[in-house]
């Protein structure tokens, strides 16, 4: 199955409740008046396709190839580790969504004329998805602009909303980027169950796939169970965690990494984090140190901070990302748990609120369901568009 298949399955929760409440909303005063579409759905075809590897930067900050600060290492030229390209397939593969929007809207089925009544149902609907108020309205204003009074279908709709999220997501798609320098540091902090640990075993996975060496510290040394758990997935991924008896202090244990990490020449080093945001105080603490130590070895570490954030917990997630961006340097997303959950429209939220880029997106429990962030696929799948 293509990505594009497994994601649209996976965001199906969240695609079958716009589906049906979208339905009932058209269908509720509808004139099913087949023929030509009273609407361009094309239009949004004008939506610049970028290429996201290459793209400029939006802000300094949503940069991954630029090293965002002097004591940042050289960033390299084709860096994209959560996006490993497949040989050929950029060139072969249009973009989706323009293959979406490229195809004439369903004629057939019933249409309702677009008026307030309609476009305040509709901000329901995406508010309901989580997308929160703010983007729902842009994104629905959006969709409305110069088409009020005018006859949508269900379709015509989805593609016109698709479009615009996709138009809001597209600065925040970038892999996450690669240094030269080595051993590059990621330092990796989330809430405890946001899918740290999953998300550290996919991540190397897909490194090692990549041909690097990595070294992951089990940074969590609180909780012999999530020691335990990392273990697991380095098993899986086959790269070795360094761990320390548990209590003991997950700064010593992140300058030993490393120190080991250099020694042994790895690419990367990945620490795990404890993710007690119930007391702040003491998570900045750690955190600070961890990071205190690691500059001692290399004063440009961590070269990358990411924030793993779960999409179940919808709305929530945006305040994870103001609470962890006063915590530490956040420099990118990797947003979890997409599949099975009717809550996928945070993103969108996400990426209109905070602008940072988006990495990754977790699909699953298995070591390779860690997808790139696409955002033509990403809306298309949302909105429960066909491929
Ligand atoms: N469905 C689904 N489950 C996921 C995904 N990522 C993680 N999980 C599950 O979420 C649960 C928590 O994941 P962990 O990786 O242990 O989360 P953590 O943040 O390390 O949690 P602590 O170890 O408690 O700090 C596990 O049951 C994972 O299998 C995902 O993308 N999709």
């Amino acid at each position: 199955m293509s990505l594009f298949g497994k994601l649209k399955n996976r965001l199906l929760k969240t695609s079958s409740k716009l589906d049906e409440g979208l339905d009932a909303i058209v269908s509720e005063k509808s004139e099913d008046l087949g023929g030509e579409p009273s609407v361009d759905a094309t239009a949004e075809q004008a939506t610049p396709t970028v290429d996201i590897a290459e793209k400029p930067s939006v802000s300094p900050a949503t940069n991954p190839v630029e090293p965002p600060k002097e004591a940042k290492p050289d960033a390299e030229k084709t860096p994209t580790i959560a996006t490993p390209p497949v040989e050929g397939e950029a060139a072969e593969k249009p973009s989706l969504l323009g293959r979406v929007l490229g195809r004439k809207a369903s004629t057939a089925g019933p249409r309702r004329v677009l008026d307030d009544e309609m476009l305040e149902q509709l901000e329901e609907l995406l508010i309901s998805t989580d997308m929160g108020v703010e983007t729902s309205l842009r994104v629905t204003a959006a969709m409305a602009e110069g088409r009020f009074g005018q006859k949508l279908s269900s379709v015509e709709i989805k593609q016109l909303m698709a479009a615009e999220i996709a138009r809001i997501m597209e600065p925040v798609a970038t892999p996450m980027p690669l240094y030269q320098k080595t051993p590059q540091v990621i330092l990796v902090v989330g809430v405890n169950g946001s899918g740290k640990t999953t998300t550290i075993g996919k991540l190397a996975s897909q490194f090692r796939a990549a041909g690097k060496s990595v070294v992951i510290a089990a940074g969590d040394t609180f909780r012999a169970a999530a020691v335990e758990q990392l273990q697991v997935w380095g098993d899986r991924a086959g790269v070795p965690v360094l761990t320390a008896p548990e209590g003991s202090d997950p700064a010593s244990l992140a300058f030993d990494a490393m120190t080991k990490a250099q020694e042994s020449g790895a690419d990367l080093l990945m620490i795990d984090t404890a993710g007690r945001l119930q007391n702040r105080a003491d998570l900045m603490e750690e955190l600070t140190k961890i990071v205190r130590v690691i500059q001692k070895k290399d004063p440009s570490a961590p070269h990358n901070t990411l924030l793993v954030l779960d999409a179940t917990t919808g709305q929530n997630a945006l305040n994870q990302v103001d609470a962890f961006q006063k915590l530490a340097d956040v420099s990118g997303l990797v947003m979890t748990k997409l599949d099975g959950t009717a809550r996928g429209g945070v993103l969108v939220s996400l990426a209109d609120k905070y602008g940072l880029p988006i990495h990754a997106i977790g699909v699953g429990e298995q070591i390779d369901d860690l997808a790139p962030f696409d955002p033509k696929d990403f809306a298309t799948a949302l909105m429960g568009l066909e491929d």
